[in-house]
């Protein structure tokens, strides 16, 4: 296996007056995944969070490639993509044109991305008339727009129906065949083979 680009080292972080984890040491190769698990309340989100650099960290450190990971908030904003609990989607805008608002600032092809979720028939339906599963979908289908080394998803799967769950095993493959990392908080199953386990 090649060695770690992310290493975190003796994580802490406090949330309201609350020591929510501390001591979380962890370290992620390229093409690895891993999943966070734990009970709700563990901290799973918080941690995507602050490696996504939108908290900070009370504790400890994070290197990418052996340098502070936080140092340089814009170079590691560039090579993160985060999919939090909210689908982030302009509800006027139509399922294109809220990727092709992604696609200005990242690159990448609109209709390749729509078709990775099974969303083009739905391209030209304002986001606010999406199912959930569908405003889902169309949040994830961000990942497909353009490569982006550190993928960090908060329960990507909740509300997908089996046949979208299923979409996501070649997005998440191909990703780490690329060298692409996953860390993914869920309390589902996820086609992501071989992804180690960090247990909060
Ligand atoms: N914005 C916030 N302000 C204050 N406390 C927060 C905030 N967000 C989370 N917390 C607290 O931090 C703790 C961890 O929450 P977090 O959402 O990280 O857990 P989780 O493991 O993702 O849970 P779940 O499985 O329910 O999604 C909880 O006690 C929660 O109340």
């Amino acid at each position: 296996m090649e060695a770690a680009l992310l290493e975190a080292r003796e994580l802490a972080c406090w949330r309201s007056e609350r020591l929510v984890f501390a001591g979380l040491s962890f370290a992620v190769s390229p093409g690895e995944a891993l999943l966070l698990t734990g009970a709700n309340g563990a901290g799973k989100s918080s941690l995507l969070r602050l490696l996504a650099g939108l908290i900070p960290a009370a504790e400890g450190s994070l290197a990418w490639d052996g340098a502070d990971c936080l140092a340089d908030l814009p170079a590691h904003g560039a090579r993160t993509r985060y999919i939090g609990h909210q689908d982030a989607l302009k509800p006027a805008l139509t399922a294109r044109e809220n990727l092709s608002f992604f696609a200005r600032l990242w690159g990448g092809e609109v209709a390749a991305a729509l078709e990775a979720l099974d969303l083009t028939p739905l391209a030209e339906l304002p986001a606010r008339v999406l199912s959930s599963g569908q405003k889902r979908r169309l949040a994830l289908a961000r990942l497909a727009l353009a490569p982006a080394r550190l993928w960090l998803l908060d329960e990507p799967s909740v509300g997908l129906d089996a046949a979208s769950v299923a979409r996501l095993g070649p997005l998440f493959a191909a990703h780490r065949a690329a060298g692409g990392m996953i860390l993914a908080a869920t309390h589902l199953p996820l086609p992501l083979p071989d992804a180690r386990e960090l247990r909060l």
